[in-house]
């Protein structure tokens, strides 16, 4: 499949508001460069006048400039080699690529050769995340990890322990990425498929269900999520700004959830819950 690549001249102050903005659009992966930001989309989603839109909304307050290319296929390892910096969470989880050396202070090795799919930890939802489940017990645990992405989540879970890892995402790509992603850090455990949360059957359990979407998704969601956990389950959800945490909050409470935990970086925002 072709892309597009849209590159946008703006100030930095602006690049993390669009990126939000941009996944919504359906774009899939994001390069912060020295002009603005790079982002690229399917030729399939991608539309010009709803880029025209989302930039007219902004020309009020910054000047933004685009362009937009097609992209033949090309070597996205050899693109992520030239921007990726392996990124470290609270210690003692360390995320890198497979041409970055292990470095043994790091309980936990993560190693993502993310190519098209979101989830290398340089996100703050996705460190958040990360970040939320070192504070979980996943020995022997089932788990569930909603939009994984890279299965950057999965693999965390199954590192701390997890006997079992369901993981999911909408895009072909992602899956195939969390594939060879679970190959690489060896984890068995984890089953990567293509599809929605209509696919899960509903009569597992599972002792932590993580979901890193966005706030649309999770309103939607969030009581079938709660409906698959165990008794005294956790839910980790992120993927949506601070301002959208109280309707996220009240949806869970509405399900049966306990709040647990807040975290906040910039303006993104991580929950968790228990079940009761
Ligand atoms: C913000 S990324 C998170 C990826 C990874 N879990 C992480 O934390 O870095 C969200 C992912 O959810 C997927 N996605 C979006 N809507 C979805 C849905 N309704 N069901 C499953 N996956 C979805 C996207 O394709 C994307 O890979």
């Amino acid at each position: 499949m072709n892309y597009i690549e849209l590159q946008l001249h703006v100030s930095p102050d602006y690049t993390d508001i669009l990126t939000a903005e941009l996944a919504e659009l359906g774009y899939e992966s994001f390069v912060e460069t020295d002009e603005g930001l790079n982002a690229y989309v399917t030729e399939t989603d991608f539309n010009e006048e709803a880029v025209q839109e989302l930039l007219d909304k902004y020309d009020s307050q910054t000047a933004i400039a685009y362009q937009v290319s097609s992209l033949e296929k090309r070597n996205w390892n050899a693109e992520w080699e030239r921007d990726y910096e392996p990124i470290e969470v609270a210690s003692q989880v360390r995320v890198r690529a497979s041409f970055h050396k292990m470095d043994a202070r790091f309980r936990y090795d993560i190693v993502i050769n993310p190519k098209m799919s979101f989830g290398t930890g340089h996100h703050e939802t996705t460190a958040m995340m990360l970040e939320q489940q070192l504070n979980l017990d996943f020995v022997e645990k089932a788990v569930l990890d909603v939009g994984s992405g890279t299965g950057i989540l999965a693999i965390l879970a199954a590192k701390m322990g997890a006997e079992s890892v369901l993981a999911f995402d909408i895009e072909e790509w992602a899956v195939e990425n969390a594939h060879e992603n679970a190959e690489l850090n060896d984890c068995p455990q984890i089953t990567v498929f293509q599809g929605t949360i209509s696919e899960v059957d509903p009569a597992n359990r599972y002792h932590v269900v993580l979901a890193n979407i966005n706030r649309n998704v999770l309103l939607a969601e969030i009581p079938i999520y709660t409906s698959l956990l165990t008794e005294k389950g956790y839910l980790v959800v992120s993927g949506f700004y601070e301002h959208d945490a109280s309707d996220i909050q009240q949806k869970s409470t509405e399900s049966g959830l306990i709040f647990v935990n807040h975290m906040t970086n910039r303006e993104w925002t991580s929950l968790m819950f228990q079940k009761n």
